[in-house]
């Protein structure tokens, strides 16, 4: 039997716009994951994404619509809900002037891992996301890559049954950016976790993901296996890649789009 982790239905959020009326972020959002995949969540800049994973984590209370985390409601059990998941946002978790060892100690006696737990599972994410040569340095001075992966180690803390990764791998080079899938890979099969993540990189999403959802304009627009979105989507097209389908579906380059507000 498939176990849902995330089920969202009709999720809205709205923001007050400057100029007066309403900027409507994400709008009736339905949408299951099930336990144990990798969902790529794809869209245009300002399309929803980061509103839809801010209001997953109970960061952003939903302006209507219901969503459920392993079972628990966003909004009337936020605190089971945090309990079982792992958050890396865009901008670092990793306090810049902690050692990142410290930091993963410290962390991890803040989800209430006792003092040996907490070491032990520090010790086991700084192996995993090979973290030994910088542990005892403090995260400013780590690269942009080694600052991305002190990040996930981060969101791996607690065990989390969800992980939910906000563009991990934007701004590092091409070569940090595939050590940092592999560590992405490893660590998912290693702790059979669930991920849901946002990334600006059509070639990643093709790769990695087993399910690709995309919105635009907060609306979900096509939702299928990459394989699936390239030969239903991509229509006559002679190469379908999924940037492609992309192009096809939101008129739009992924990663040239930067001129969508979201107004309506
Ligand atoms: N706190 C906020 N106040 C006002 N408007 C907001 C706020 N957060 C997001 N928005 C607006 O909501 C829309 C969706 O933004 P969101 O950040 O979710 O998009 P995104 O798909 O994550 O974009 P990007 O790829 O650039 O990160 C945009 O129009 C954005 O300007």
């Amino acid at each position: 039997m498939t176990t849902s982790l995330i089920s969202t239905e009709g999720l809205r959020r709205t923001f007050p716009s400057p100029r007066g009326g309403e900027i409507v972020a994400v709008e009736g959002l339905t949408l299951d994951i099930t336990e144990g995949s990798l969902t790529a969540l794809l869209g245009p800049n300002g399309a929803g994404k980061s509103t839809t994973m801010r209001m997953l984590t109970t960061l952003l209370p939903p302006s209507a619509g219901r969503a459920e985390i392993c079972g628990w409601d966003i909004a009337t059990h936020p605190r089971e809900v945090r309990a079982r998941i792992g958050y890396v946002g865009q901008k670092h978790g990793i306090s810049p002037y902690q050692r990142v060892r410290d930091e993963l100690h410290c962390q991890g006696r803040f989800y209430g891992l006792s003092r040996s737990e907490a070491r032990r599972r520090t010790e086991e994410l700084i192996e995993v996301l090979q973290l030994g040569p910088v542990a005892e340095q403090t995260a400013q001075h780590l690269s942009g890559g080694q600052q991305r992966r002190a990040d996930i180690a981060l969101g791996l803390i607690s065990r989390p049954r969800l992980l939910l990764l906000d563009e991990p791998s934007t701004g590092l080079d091409p070569q940090s950016r595939a050590n940092l899938w592999e560590h992405i890979m490893q660590a998912r099969l290693r702790e059979e976790m669930t991920v849901l993540l946002t990334t600006h990189y059509l070639e990643e999403a093709d790769r990695f993901a087993e399910r690709v959802v995309v919105v635009d304009h907060g609306r979900l627009i096509a939702d299928g296996t990459p394989d699936q979105l390239k030969s239903t989507l991509a229509g006559d097209l002679d190469a379908p890649t999924l940037d492609d389908v992309f192009l096809t579906l939101t008129g739009r380059s992924l990663r040239d789009s930067n001129h969508s507000t979201g107004e309506n």
